[in-house]
């Protein structure tokens, strides 16, 4: 197929069979980084058999994601995401169609939008409160706290609550087993797995490596899951006995509500596709955004004081932090808006795959190219930012670049039709639980550690989502005036 093609861009000479991907190393969106330094910003890389496109300025971003969104803007039929999203049947996986632009507006208007969000917000506040009170015990016996557990257990009651209606405890998870399997189930989605890649007997190399087994374990016991807080939600006459609706209420409305035509056309296996994204996508990369941000802080306490100075003023003594003061913390904002550059939680996005031909950078892009645009290599690029590897909040004073898919040198969240659409669900929860943590305690290093032993590895795996590779323990000594 490439044989007719012409005018590609450049990119390292590739290996029988398995192309490049033996030069993707531990961590891809790094190896990939340094390709580009070489072979330049738009780059040809085989994977396996499967050309794929690497996108590393933000100018070539925007010529992709924004001059020619609507070619670029379908997603390639990834081997295990088929399992994984029934067929297809979710709004992250699936390729651009008349089925995604309607689930892209039942989530833009019913799921996600600001309204809704709003009504989630004392689901938030409850579950950040809870999360202060237990990390108050740890406090009183100075035993440092691991970060890391407590903000996954947080971003992950929030969804359980927010989408399925329940908690840890009705879930049947526990929240270890609950953090694995959105981990393992992330894997699974985006690795790079022989029968993606390998013509012909990749499928066999999947089953000898046990990966075709164990995705099917995750989605049996994430399907059991979900058709469980399916069962056991009220019929639509008791919905109005709770307090607010939780997105399985929504959605099994919408079910409901179908008429004509549409009878049947949206079923329980389409929800269920639905809250396999939300799932994956609404426990992870919050967490992981807040963990960075505490890691680089305390690695910098004179940037932690300023933090905690702006959001004990604002709050005052009032004893708590809430949703109303989140927009005066203009210090914390550009906190959350260094740490997703310097680490955005899904460095190279979720695959894109170009329904017609276009070009960039002088190269022709044809129709069903795979497209990875390396949003961390884009976040480090020395001709848009000044000492790219420095966490400096302040360089976002003055400065309009925000995350929402305007400004391509800052694209934690992606651009165009795709762009996330939980984004604003997304940082009103990292906001409020740095706003609290910042708020109620003053952080140590446990003892006998530096800040230099504050380890800023990345965990290596190719998986869409990338955390720190060590727990973060730190001491937290209750501030006084919030006491
Ligand atoms: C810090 C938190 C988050 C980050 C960094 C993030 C990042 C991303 C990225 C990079 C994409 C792909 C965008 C593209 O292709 O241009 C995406 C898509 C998506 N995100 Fe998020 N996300 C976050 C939180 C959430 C939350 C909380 C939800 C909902 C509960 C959510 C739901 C989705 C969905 C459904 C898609 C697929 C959109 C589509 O393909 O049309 N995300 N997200």
């Amino acid at each position: 197929m490439q044989k007719n093609k012409h005018n590609l861009p450049p990119g390292p000479p590739k290996l029988p069979i398995i192309g490049n991907m033996h030069q993707l190393g531990a961590l891809p969106h790094q190896s990939l980084c340094q390709l580009a330094k070489r072979y330049g910003p738009v780059m040809l890389l085989h994977l396996g058999g499967v050309p794929t496109l690497v996108i590393s300025s933000a100018e070539a971003a925007r010529v992709i994601l924004k001059v020619n969104d609507l070619s670029s803007c379908s997603r390639p039929l990834l081997a295990y995401a088929r399992m994984l999203s029934y067929n297809y049947l979710d709004i992250g996986f699936t390729p651009y169609s008349d089925y995604w632009k309607e689930m892209r507006k039942i989530c833009n208007l019913e799921l996600f939008s600001n309204k809704r969000v709003q009504s989630y917000r004392s689901i938030g506040e409850e579950e950040v409160d809870s999360l202060i009170n237990s990390i108050s015990q740890s406090s009183a016996s100075a035993t440092p706290v691991d970060l890391t557990e407590k903000l996954f257990s947080l971003t992950g009651s929030v969804i359980l609550r927010i989408a399925f209606g329940t908690s840890f405890q009705g879930s049947g998870f526990n929240r270890h087993r609950f953090q694995e399997v959105a981990h393992d189930a992330e894997a699974i989605l985006v690795g790079y797995s022989a029968a993606e890649f390998v013509p012909y007997v990749g499928w066999i190399i999947d089953r000898l490596c046990g990966l075709h087994h164990r995705s099917e374990r995750i989605f049996h016991e994430l399907d059991h899951f979900f058709q469980k807080v399916i069962d056991n939600h009220p019929s639509s006459e008791r919905i109005t006995e709770k307090d607010h609706e939780d997105i399985i209420d929504v959605l099994l409305k919408i079910v409901r509500e179908q008429t004509g035509s549409e009878a049947a056309r949206f079923s329980h296996a389409n929800i269920k596709a639905l809250l396999m994204n939300i799932f994956l996508a609404g426990v992870e990369p919050g967490a992981i955004t807040m963990i960075w941000a505490m890691a680089e802080l305390a690695k910098k306490p004179n940037l932690m004081k300023k933090a905690q100075d702006e959001v004990r003023y604002v709050t005052g003594n009032k004893g708590k932090v809430d949703e109303s003061d989140i927009d005066q913390l203009q210090y914390l904002k550009m906190i959350v808006k260094e740490t997703l550059r310097l680490h955005p939680p899904a460095p190279l996005l979720i695959p894109r795959e170009t329904i017609s031909h276009f070009k960039v950078n002088g190269y022709e892009i044809y129709p069903k190219s795979r497209i990875q645009i390396n949003a961390w290599a884009i976040g480090r690029d020395p001709d848009y930012w000044n000492n790219p590897e420095e966490f400096i909040p302040e360089r976002f004073i003055d400065s309009s670049i925000d995350f929402k898919g305007q400004h391509f040198e800052l694209l934690p969240f992606g651009s165009g039709r795709r762009i996330c659409p939980g984004i604003y669900m997304a940082t009103t929860i990292v906001e409020l639980g740095l706003a609290n943590l910042l708020y109620w305690f003053d952080w140590k290093l446990p003892e006998g550690m530096t800040v230099k032993d504050i380890s800023m590895e990345e965990e290596p795996g190719i998986s869409l989502t990338v955390s720190k590779k060590t727990a973060l323990n730190l001491v937290a000594v209750k501030f006084s005036a919030a006491s």
